[in-house]
């Protein structure tokens, strides 16, 4: 069998024991190497020598089992392997019957072992991001060369894979940065993936906006197009007679791309007018009146609550300061020249970047061209020298037959505009293995019928439609709720899409786009490079928006391509070399479960598809209301006057806040209670708190000594102390019961009925519960269905919040899974704002951790309802010691042990003080006296980047906390 190696493995200890496995291993022996299985993981180990193994999996390739070596654990040490990272395994019983033959299997009948889609015939070496990857010698040779680096590609070359397996490889503070929220955040998942972890980096993953607002946030929402659109109405008719007829879409293009894309500044009204033919969509005639409705569109901004993202930047520049080591700009085509001026203006040495993109993706309005990005940097002579511009052009993503479609429209491209520029004059080589189709149909009713009934039901068909205001009409006849425009399309992949009346819904535009070109002029498997004849043709940027549009849709599908064309006539679809099939030749109905509807909501709603995930939840995953009551804070406030009213005959309203007191641990709802009624079970725990606090006057006995008097003070704080934490871990255990059992199909059906995410008695959702009881079976069962993790109950808190939170103030709590929870639940960042900036919070920072623990704390912390050292410690602010509180038991994984003493702890509450030097410059935190901090008061939370900001007071609902602890809000003027 064939070994292929981890760029990363480490074989210098064990040199002699793993030449002498891969002599076993090449003859297909793993007996005497002691192969073994470790389950339930997809990972096996080798015997390397007595106390020294070798991780390994298996994968195939074509017809061939290949062996993956992965990690040399060392010394028995299981526990801090790597890719073991979270599995919940027995480390110490995993060598046990190493002598035994044990259970072996069969590594060519491995059910876990992957599919690889692409291995070197010769090269062994493998890199893991979130899949293993064997790079082919052009992505081998780009990454053996050293930034600056322009890298171009094709969809689907491995242009993102390859930059982030660079990323890794650089030092300090290294950025990614990309146009989209979504693609960042799935860039950060893969960097991540199979608990990587950076040595001496501290990388940053941002969508160009929040790169914007770590500089500053500003004010207003993100002009979008439709607010552009809502704009020019205004103007249509004026615009249309001025500029012979530009659309929205187009003047859009020409302000972004054209007047204000320039890094030396926004165009004046002169050099706008003197601009040469090919630099504008305009003719020279046309241009003053689009000058006027520019400056018109300026002053609308100012006053609107949008802002421009491009303008914005030429603002920003004076703000950059070199800030990163090395930057990754992924998807540069979507962004102007000013923009990428602005990142490389905050790296620390100029050249240390690598961007990459592909200009055939430009879905955007902007005159994007590699030689403006050239131009950039070609000013430093020595950069220029030192540039490279590299090109991928295999894919890895689609069928052969989509890729053969997809090259089909780049030879049209060409035929028709010329070679955009050299870098990107070149067709795709398919890798994949699997031939894939292609239809055509004829758009009737009974096709579209038939379409809707046997896709509509199934996660693997997506519908594509050119334009956002194209949805609704198909909506009409296609009733899946995976319905996307090109636009949000772009980044996503679906085994089977159709494409409805992309071409003959643009019939006019797509017919410029096949003027005059013949099917012999797209003969030959190579692009000659060749300048369009006509130099005054600006038809190629009139145009591109459609051809590029159909590019990126037809290439999103994995498998299967099915495009339904009222037009099949079409000169474009002719010269596509699509025939019309006469039936639709698809299989059954296809049929997803609940579950896979619910992982693929969730999926959406992660790539920022709010729209799609909606919709699935609506048609696919109806649910029904929970029968039981759900105490929220609107509950709450309705309960509160029932169960405060003096003569109120039932007890169950003050049995339910009380109830709700414990539950949440908040003592100020308890002395309400006693205050305003007889009521016996409040008065118990009313009293037990005061005598816990020593409150309560205990007389001397004549016979007692003063100290056997303290003695017994102390014992009856305590026994008192033991009553309460009693009477909460009773009310917990009957919640929570559900949530910690193995046997939990009961919660599964409910998830079922009342939808994944539905409400429990206390407004937790299953996940919550299940995390606070660190059932780490349930909460990946949840997980798998689609369970959010970053949803909250009305104190702010997540899932992660409730494992934490029972974590630090139950030292009972011995299977609290953290270390398992910690990658499923743990927000992957946490956006704050302070100083008017973005400050981004990464997981594996020391600040992440702190901060975290007192937003998990806070619902407590004036609450008599903890030990009363606490309490006290607590009132003045958080007190380090209480930060620290069973550090000793945080699990390496979550928290490294460097990062968990005294010295590192105090150095980042130092460093990210409001008042403190330290560059980045935080600002987390107040220091209200030696050792005693309270939350940054100007501090903002935001949940998701395209959510609001809101200050910590009411991420953390600071009103209910006070409310429920005794405290009243001081108004300002106290
Ligand atoms: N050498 C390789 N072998 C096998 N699969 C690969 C290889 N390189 C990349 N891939 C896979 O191909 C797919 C496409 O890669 P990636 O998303 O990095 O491409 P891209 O060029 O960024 O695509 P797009 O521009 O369409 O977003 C991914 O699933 C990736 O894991």
């Amino acid at each position: 069998m064939r070994l292929l190696h981890h760029h990363h493995l480490d074989t210098q200890r064990v040199k002699s024991q793993f030449a002498k496995l891969e002599k076993a291993i090449a003859r297909d022996d793993f007996k005497s190497p002691n192969l073994k299985k470790l389950s339930p993981t997809p990972y096996w180990r080798f015997k390397l020598d007595q106390s020294n193994r070798l991780l390994v999996q298996f994968a195939r390739y074509n017809n061939e089992t290949v062996c993956l070596a992965l990690e040399v654990i060392h010394q028995h040490d299981y526990a801090n392997a790597r890719f073991l990272r979270g599995a919940s395994l027995q480390w110490d019983q995993i060598d046990v019957d190493d002598d035994a033959s044990g259970e072996q299997g069969d590594p060519g009948r491995d059910d876990g072992a992957q599919t690889l889609r692409y291995v070197h015939p010769v090269c062994s070496e493998i890199h893991v991001l979130d899949k293993v990857l064997s790079f082919d010698d052009t992505q081998q040779a780009v990454f053996d060369t050293p930034a600056p680096l322009v890298l171009v590609g094709s969809a689907g070359s491995g242009k993102t894979a390859l930059t982030l397996e660079k990323l890794r490889q650089a030092h300090g503070r290294v950025l990614y940065v990309t146009q989209s929220a979504f693609l960042a955040q799935s860039a950060r998942a893969i960097y991540f993936a199979h608990g990587f972890e950076a040595q001496g980096q501290e990388p940053e993953f941002l969508s160009y906006r929040e790169f914007m607002e770590t500089l500053h946030v500003p004010a207003g929402r993100e002009l979008d197009f439709s607010a552009f659109g809502a704009w020019f109405e205004r103007y249509r008719s004026a615009a249309k007679q001025a500029t012979g007829g530009l659309d929205a879409h187009a003047l859009f293009e020409e302000f972004r791309g054209v007047i204000s894309s320039r890094a030396e500044g926004v165009l004046s009204r002169e050099s706008y007018l003197a601009l040469g033919v090919r630099q504008s969509l305009l003719a020279p005639a046309q241009r003053a009146a689009v000058f006027d409705l520019f400056e018109k569109y300026r002053s609308w901004l100012a006053g609107s609550g949008f802002f421009d993202l491009n303008l914005l930047a030429h603002d920003w520049l004076p703000k950059a300061q070199p800030t990163y080591d090395f930057m990754v700009v992924d998807e540069v085509q979507d962004l102007t020249s000013v923009q990428l001026a602005l990142l490389l203006k905050t790296l620390a040495k100029p050249g240390q970047f690598l961007l990459c993109g592909d200009s055939n993706q430009i879905v955007h309005p902007n005159f994007f061209s590699w030689a403006a990005v050239k131009t950039l940097f070609w000013q430093d002579e020595s950069l220029a020298r030192s540039q490279t511009i590299s090109v991928l052009k295999a894919n890895f993503r689609n069928g052969q037959a989509v890729t053969h479609l997809a090259n089909r429209l780049l030879k049209i491209k060409h035929a028709r505009f010329g070679s955009i520029d050299r870098e990107t004059n070149f067709l795709v080589q398919a890798t994949a293995q699997a031939s894939g189709t292609v239809q055509l149909l004829a758009d009737k009713e009974a096709t579209r019928r038939e379409l809707n009934l046997k896709t509509r039901g199934s996660t693997q068909f997506a519908v594509l439609v050119l334009r956002d205001e194209d949805k609704a009409a198909v909506r009409q006849q296609f009733q899946t709720p995976l319905v996307f425009s090109v636009h949000e399309a772009k980044g996503l992949e679906y085994t089977n899409v159709i494409l409805v009346d992309m071409v003959s819904g643009q019939r006019q535009a797509f017919a410029e786009v096949a003027q005059g070109v013949q099917a012999s002029d797209l003969a030959g498997d190579t692009l000659d490079y060749s300048r369009a004849r006509d130099k005054t043709d600006r038809s190629l940027e009139l145009f591109k928006f459609y051809v590029n549009a159909l590019y990126v849709a037809l290439t999103r599908a994995v498998d299967q391509l099915l495009l339904v064309e009222s037009d099949t006539a079409h000169p474009l679809l002719q010269l596509l070399d699509l025939r019309t099939q006469d039936a639709l030749n698809l299989a059954s109905t296809q049929t997803s479960s609940q579950q896979e509807w619910a992982a693929e909501a969730r999926r959406l709603e992660l790539q920022g598809k709010q729209e799609q995930a909606e919709a699935i939840r609506q048609t696919m995953l109806k649910t029904q209301k929970p029968s039981w009551p759900i105490w929220d804070e609107a509950a709450l406030q309705e309960l509160l006057p029932k169960a405060l009213l003096p003569g109120q005959i039932s007890n169950k309203p003050r049995q339910a806040l009380l109830d709700y007191a414990l539950w949440h641990g908040q003592s100020g709802w308890v002395h309400d209670l006693v205050g305003a009624s007889n009521f016996e079970p409040a008065k118990q725990i009313g009293h037990a708190i005061w005598a816990s606090q020593g409150k309560l006057p205990v007389p001397r006995a004549r016979h007692e000594g003063p100290a056997q008097h303290l003695a017994r003070l102390e014992a009856d704080r305590r026994d008192a102390w033991r009553f309460l934490v009693k009477k909460a871990e009773a009310l917990a255990e009957r919640q929570r019961q559900p949530y910690a059992s193995r046997g939990f199909k009961e919660v599964l059906r409910q998830c079922d009925q009342f939808g994944v995410d539905h409400r429990t008695y206390f407004n937790a959702t299953p996940l919550m519960l299940a995390a606070e009881c660190g059932n780490v079976a349930l909460v990946q069962a949840l997980l798998e269905r689609g369970a959010d993790p970053m949803t909250q109950d009305h104190y702010g808190h997540r899932a992660w919040d409730y494992a934490l939170a029972r974590f630090l103030d139950d030292p009972e709590h011995k299977a609290h899974q953290l270390d398992v929870l910690y990658p499923l639940l743990s927000p992957a960042v946490m956006d704050v704002q302070t100083d008017g900036k973005l400050v981004r919070l990464e997981r594996h920072q020391g600040e992440y951790w702190l901060l975290t623990v007192m937003l998990t704390s806070y619902k407590k912390f004036f609450s008599q309802l903890l030990p009363d050292a606490q309490v006290e410690r607590n009132i003045k602010g958080f007190c380090a010691d209480h930060l620290m509180r069973h550090m000793d038991r945080v699990p390496d994984s979550v928290l490294p042990p460097r990062r968990r003493t005294r010295t590192y702890i105090n150095s980042v509450l130092a460093r990210a003080e409001v008042n403190s030097n330290y560059q980045p410059s935080r600002q987390l935190w107040l220091r209200t006296r030696n050792g005693y901090y309270v939350i940054n008061p100007a501090l903002q939370l935001r949940a998701h980047s395209t959510k609001a900001w809101v200050s910590w007071h009411e991420w953390l609902n600071q009103p209910l906390v006070l409310a429920g602890c005794g405290m009243r809000l001081k108004a300002p003027a106290d």
